[in-house]
């Protein structure tokens, strides 16, 4: 388990330095073993994947509804910070789904943020989260998450299939996140169907909604495109729509309101 050299103004290269190290210390205490035997006597994971279809078909965005309390582009975010009340307010919107960041050194995050979330409302739950090792998949099931996010830019080939095996084996949906041509290859060659299209340059962490505008018209007819990251108006949602995606991961913006409902509500129903 190494990790990619990092080039220390890429800031993904300096998450990923930070994560290896931290899979190291906390597989050290727990062992694979161990996790997997916690991921089978987890509740049985809620159908992230459906729950984003229905949405869809009855007309609706799918709404991947993000809950984090800081992020190394935004800062701190939202301060003071409830998940529960949160994944009450976006299942009360109507939001298909909720992604929870669990990294702490870079986003303030932490597994009892999901574990918070999700136990406050009845929505399938993305562990959001820099995944390299099975252990952190099965670790996620055991704390409840129904889906992981898959980084392409982060990861091999090999690392990828892997990781979706696991998640597979556990009943849990993947989201594989790309952010040009080549990462997009690279996922249709996994089983996944939600493709996620990152607005956000993970290196330089500026976004750009045109990323969407090229990529998602380019996923094949039988995946599901998730629209990701920078996306704060209707505007921005009937534009990623214009480009194919009806499912989108929002949070920034979503977490800086007041009126967190009333937010999620208004990009909803951006298509009506
Ligand atoms: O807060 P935003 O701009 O609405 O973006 C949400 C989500 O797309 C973003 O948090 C994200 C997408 N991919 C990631 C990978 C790691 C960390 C975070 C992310």
């Amino acid at each position: 388990m190494n990790a990619p050299t990092p080039n220390m103004s890429d800031t993904l290269a300096r998450i990923l330095a930070d994560k290896y190290e931290e899979v190291r210390e906390r597989s050290a205490a727990v062992s694979l073993h161990e996790m997997e035997k916690r991921a089978a006597a987890a509740d049985a994971p809620r159908d992230f994947t459906r729950a984003l279809c229905d949405a869809v078909a009855e007309g609706r965005v799918g709404l991947i509804a993000e809950i984090k309390r800081a992020s190394p582009s935004g800062g701190l975010i939202r301060d003071p910070f409830e998940p529960a009340t949160i994944a009450q307010a976006y299942e009360k919107a109507g939001a298909a789904c909720l992604s929870v960041l669990t990294d702490g050194p870079w986003f303030q995050g932490d597994l009892g943020h999901m574990v918070q979330a999700r136990a406050a409302c009845s929505l399938p739950v993305l562990r959001k989260d820099f995944m390299v090792h099975p252990w952190q998949v099965f670790e996620a099931r055991a704390m409840g998450a129904d889906a992981i996010l898959l980084i392409l830019a982060a990861l091999s080939d090999d690392q990828a299939q892997e990781l979706e095996d696991v998640a597979r084996s556990l009943d849990m949906a993947v989201l594989a996140e790309v952010h040009d041509r080549r990462e997009l290859d690279r996922a249709l060659g996994l089983e996944t169907r939600l493709i996620g299209v990152n607005n956000r340059n993970l290196k330089t962490l500026v976004t750009d909604l045109g990323t969407s505008d090229e990529l998602i018209p380019l996923i094949p007819a039988d995946r599901i495109p998730v629209g990701e990251s920078g996306i704060r108006t209707p505007d921005d949602v009937r534009r990623m729509c214009r480009a194919g995606a009806r499912c989108l991961l929002v949070g920034e913006h979503l977490l800086r309101q007041a009126d967190v409902e009333a937010a999620a509500r208004e990009l909803i129903t951006a298509l009506d």
